[in-house]
């Protein structure tokens, strides 16, 4: 539910989504030469280090964020083994309290998003009985097909208390290729937002959001104040704060007047903090999210 979101952002006091991006460059060397030592360079050793890196993130971060992001490209690049570092990452950051949305940006053809709603947000059929298999609590999606190939992320949405973020406005610089031509007086991304909103329609939270959000990156302000006054009750996911050039006075714009309405992501910003600033992974990630939330909230004001 985004109501849950919400509620976590309102106890933290904290608009912002820790991204969990792993590349091995971004680990401290003593901790992948760790698992090498055990696991040999093999799929299994990297993952091995990088679960260890994303639970000394969480550790840090866990008590003054609200969620974090895996983006599952990170973890599908070592095989199985990645994904099931994704999966216990996931489990991990589930038991800290936080809310998980995972960045696999998935939209098919109606029946084939249904799979994919079912593995990521809902539970796999067998037999007679029906299992979770990521069980993540919320998803990015790719709308770019069309209802049909959203529908079934939403259904899922619906029954089990999940949400998705819609891709709308990607924070990417060749993003307007498509998504600014103008299409019938209003660019592409309009017609998106409307279509998002009309997703959303049929169920509103406590708090006057919809399950279905829209990614709206932080690198294209002005576009973000138009999108805010197209889906006043969509909330956004703000990915490209940090290091895409994203700031402060950026985002504010996809927030609503109550301080709601957007969640900020960073990333590599904040995994890589002890890379820029010095000291350990888990304390300059956390400083980081520190410096990051405070930064956000001056231009915002109250959540
Ligand atoms: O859906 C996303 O999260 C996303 C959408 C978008 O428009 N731009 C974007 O950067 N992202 C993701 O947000 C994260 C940004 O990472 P940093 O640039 O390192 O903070 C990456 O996981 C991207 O895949």
């Amino acid at each position: 539910m985004i109501d849950s979101l919400i509620e976590k952002i309102q106890e933290k006091k904290n608009p912002t989504v820790a991204g969990l991006d792993p590349k091995l460059d971004y680990l401290p060397e003593e901790m992948v030469k760790k698992a090498f030592d055990e696991y040999g360079e093999t799929f299994k050793g990297a993952a091995e280090a990088i679960f260890e890196f994303n639970k000394t993130l969480i550790d840090a971060l866990y008590d003054i964020v609200p969620a974090v992001k895996p983006q599952s490209a990170y973890y599908e690049m070592y095989g199985i083994d990645g994904i099931e570092c994704l999966k216990k990452t996931i489990n991990y950051a589930k038991e800290k309290g936080l809310y998980v949305i995972l960045d696999a940006k998935r939209g098919d053809i109606g029946a084939t998003s249904e799979a994919y709603a079912k593995a990521y947000l809902g539970k796999t059929d067998i037999g007679e009985k029906q299992e979770p298999a990521f069980d993540a609590d919320s998803l990015t999606v790719n709308p770019y097909l069309g209802t049909d190939g959203v529908q079934p992320f939403v259904e899922q949405c619906l029954k089990f208390g999940k949400s998705i973020f819609a891709l709308v406005k990607t924070s990417n610089k060749s993003s307007g290729e498509i998504q600014d031509l103008i299409s019938g007086g209003k660019p592409i991304y309009e017609h998106m937002a409307e279509l998002v909103k009309g997703w959303g329609m049929d169920n509103f939270g406590k708090y006057g959001y919809t399950q279905v959000g829209a990614v709206v990156g932080a690198t294209y302000p002005e576009q973000a104040e138009v999108l805010r006054r197209v889906m006043p009750h969509t909330y956004f996911l703000v990915p490209g704060y940090g290091a895409q050039g994203g700031k402060a006075e950026d985002v504010a714009k996809s927030f609503n007047g109550d301080g709601l309405g957007a969640i900020v992501n960073a990333s590599r910003s904040i995994m890589c903090a002890y890379k820029k600033n010095g000291g350990e992974v888990g304390q300059a990630a956390r400083d980081e999210a520190i410096r990051m939330r405070d930064d956000i909230m001056s231009a915002v004001g109250a959540v």
